[in-house]
């Protein structure tokens, strides 16, 4: 693929609930090694968009082109093949995206195998590895996600979703729900094996300084519209629509 065509191309993207939208008019494109975050208050249908744009739910109307190819219209293996291949889904609560009752080494290998790996002393050096990336210590290697704190859980999900380098990553509130100081090494992390890997991310979050660090651009949702779409800067500092600007105003004072 060249670096000249979209790696994701939205397009009139809906999903409604009964008569209740979820989102709709979505339309954009996702450049490989880019940041993309998605804004907007509780309700707004950022977590609705993600999760058609992942395959967690299925759209009722528009298309999802990933790499030229739209996902709506592969069928379900082929769909469950690019979701342990080349996606990953960082989710909110660990517990989601994790395999609470297998050893940390084992969540990270697990991966390993589904793309091919074989030879476990390749598998779990390769796991040692990640976890030291994710700052677990290697002799943690054999314990359980349970025995590990939420920041700690959370980098191990994180090691479990990135171990197969995948070209496009989800990630739902990836720093929610944990304490300010362990968010701000998360995103820290995060930040550094985003670009060191030159992952293509999509992020949801209702959390604009973390929109600040990460995202390169910004879509702002409201009642499922994309009201405003620009990059990160241009929108937190200079926002144009009346609805940002509260937000910005009302987040960004600290
Ligand atoms: N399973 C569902 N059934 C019916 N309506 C739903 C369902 N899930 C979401 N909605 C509605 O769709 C709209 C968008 O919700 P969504 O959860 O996508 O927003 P959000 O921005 O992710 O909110 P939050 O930050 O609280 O997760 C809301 O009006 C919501 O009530």
């Amino acid at each position: 693929m060249t670096q000249d065509q979209p790696l994701l191309s939205i397009r009139d993207l809906a999903k409604m609930y009964g008569g209740r939208i979820g989102c709709t008019d979505v339309s954009f494109d996702l450049w490989p090694g880019e940041v993309l975050g998605i804004v907007g208050e509780s309700g707004s249908g950022k977590s609705t968009l993600l999760g058609c744009l992942s395959g967690q739910l299925a759209a009722d109307r528009g298309q999802i082109l990933y790499r030229g190819r739209d996902t709506r219209q592969m069928s379900e293996p082929e769909r469950r093949l690019l979701s342990r291949t080349e996606w990953a889904f960082v989710h909110q609560n660990p517990r989601d995206g994790l395999r609470m009752g297998v050893s940390a080494g084992g969540n990270v290998g697990e991966r390993l195998m589904a793309v091919g790996a074989r030879h476990y002393g390749d598998i779990r050096e390769t796991a040692t590895d990640w976890l030291g990336r994710v700052e677990i210590s290697a002799e943690r290697i054999d314990d359980r996600p349970r025995q590990f704190s939420g920041g700690m859980q959370q980098r191990l999900q994180i090691a479990r979703n990135l171990v197969t380098s995948p070209k496009l990553v989800f990630m739902d509130e990836p720093t929610g729900g944990l304490d300010v100081s362990v968010q701000a090494r998360l995103l820290d992390l995060l930040r550094g094996l985003v670009r060191d890997m030159g992952l293509s991310v999509i992020i949801v979050t209702h959390d604009l300084a973390v929109a600040r660090l990460l995202a390169d651009r910004l879509m702002v949702m409201k009642d499922g519209h994309v009201i405003e779409h620009g990059l990160t800067d241009q929108v937190l500092d200079d926002p144009q629509a009346a609805y940002t600007q509260l937000l910005v105003s009302s987040v960004l004072q600290v």
